[in-house]
């Protein structure tokens, strides 16, 4: 079962003059792949990753995510849906940097309030571990490493246990080491929890090792590699 669908999507900056950057985009995404998306500077990628995230939902076309369309919902319907299925890892990874490790992760589902704060504490914990950071959990944000950071936003996506993670070069600003540890922690945690990667990247050896690559050439879909 596909658990994106993406049909004819065209998307325009008014400002400031009229321009298309995405033109009639489709593609399917099944549930649990790793999906990159890959092209030259200024082809569309952060433009359709955001509109994926349900951020911008000026387009033409139909986005479904796990059966509901996108187009004309209002903000806090978007809201809300995002909060529940969706995580993200930008490329900064925007942690506050006055809190704890260990606060940083467990804001998210403080806000759903789904769980205890107990247990969304043992979960984050648990997180942090699996991901190499346990020891942190007690440090503030801005004393640890950029790799050790981008493992805590990693953490932060997933402790509501998104259907989907998105990534806007969640691995732009590390060096090669850190940036191949991340990807394998991406992999290793979809594998376990069966959630959806989407990471928009310049990286080849990334896009190589991923389940699907679309590449865009001018805001449109030029080629995707199924692996
Ligand atoms: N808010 C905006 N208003 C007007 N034009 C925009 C806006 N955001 C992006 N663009 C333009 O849309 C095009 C696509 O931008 P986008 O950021 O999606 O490309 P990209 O492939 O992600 O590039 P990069 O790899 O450099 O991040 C570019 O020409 C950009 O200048």
């Amino acid at each position: 079962m596909n658990l994106i669908t993406v049909k004819n999507v065209s998307k325009y900056f008014l400002q400031p003059t009229r321009m298309q950057v995405l033109n009639d985009i489709s593609f399917e995404v099944e549930k649990s792949k790793f999906i990159t998306i890959t092209g030259k500077s200024g082809s569309g990628k952060s433009t359709l990753l955001y509109l994926l995230s349900t951020m911008d939902t000026r387009f033409e076309g139909s986005i479904r995510i796990n059966q509901e369309e996108m187009l004309g919902r209002n903000n806090s319907w978007l809201a809300d849906f995002r909060n529940h299925h969706i995580g993200f890892v930008f490329q900064f990874h925007y942690l506050l940097p006055e809190f704890t490790v260990l606060r940083n992760v467990m804001l998210p589902a403080l806000k759903l309030r789904r769980y205890p704060v107990a247990e969304i504490e043992h979960r984050a914990m648990e997180l942090l571990q699996l991901l190499g950071v346990g020891e942190q959990a007690h440090k503030r944000a801005s004393l640890l490493s950029g790799g050790q950071q981008q493992r805590v936003a990693i953490a932060r996506a997933m402790i509501n246990e998104p259907l989907i993670i998105m990534g806007d070069e969640p691995t732009g600003n590390l060096d090669s080491y850190n940036s191949a540890a991340v990807f394998e922690l991406f992999r290793k945690m979809s594998a376990e929890k069966g959630q959806t990667i989407l990471m928009v990247t310049h990286d080849e050896d990334i896009a190589r090792k991923s389940d699907q690559t679309i590449h865009l050439a001018d805001g449109k879909i030029d080629e995707i590699m199924v692996r």
